[in-house]
């Protein structure tokens, strides 16, 4: 694989106003946008129209490592009181799925890096990047995809 050019899709999964285009930002321009919370239209990920049945499905497609990232990780410095997802909980919850963990600070860029340099780190040392061909099919029952949930009150 070393010197062959390789391009990753990563896909920012998770409810509105958690903190996902702050984190990319952050890590992209290592910077921290202030000012009015605007919300992101749109997604962006690989779409693919197959057939279950007689029926027509248009999948999202995205590689299926799963990393669970709560976000705004800075406001549990404050008080930790506005933790609002009970941290073992969450372990729990990254087990059972086969997930990687991270606590997350755009503001403060806390384990931002370790956060992507983990993606990176997984997608070279796999052989091949699981792309779902028409050959191979697709399993339709499989667990939920990357996952943000913020662990703070505000
Ligand atoms: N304190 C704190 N605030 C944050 C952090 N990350 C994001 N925010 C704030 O949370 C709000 C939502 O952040 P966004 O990055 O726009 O959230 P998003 O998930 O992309 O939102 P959608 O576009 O609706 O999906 C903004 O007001 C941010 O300033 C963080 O790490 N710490």
């Amino acid at each position: 694989m070393s010197g062959q050019r390789v391009d990753v899709k990563v896909v920012m999964l998770g409810k509105e106003y958690v903190g996902k285009t702050s984190l990319v930002e952050r890590y992209v321009h290592d910077r921290f946008l202030v000012g009015p919370y605007q919300n992101t239209i749109g997604a962006a990920f690989v779409a693919k129209v197959m057939s279950v049945g007689d029926r027509t499905v248009t999948l999202g497609i995205w590689g299926c490592q799963i990393y669970l990232c709560g976000t705004k990780s800075d406001l549990l410095e404050e008080d930790r009181r506005r933790r609002r997802v009970d941290f073992h909980d969450v372990q729990d919850y990254a087990d059972n799925i086969k997930a990687q963990l991270f606590e997350t600070s755009s503001k403060t860029g806390q384990s931002v890096d370790e956060l992507f340099q983990k993606v990176a780190e997984d997608y070279v040392s796999v052989a091949a990047f699981q792309v779902m061909t028409e050959d191979k099919g697709v399993d339709l029952g499989q667990k939920p995809n990357p996952y943000f949930y913020s662990c703070c009150h505000h």
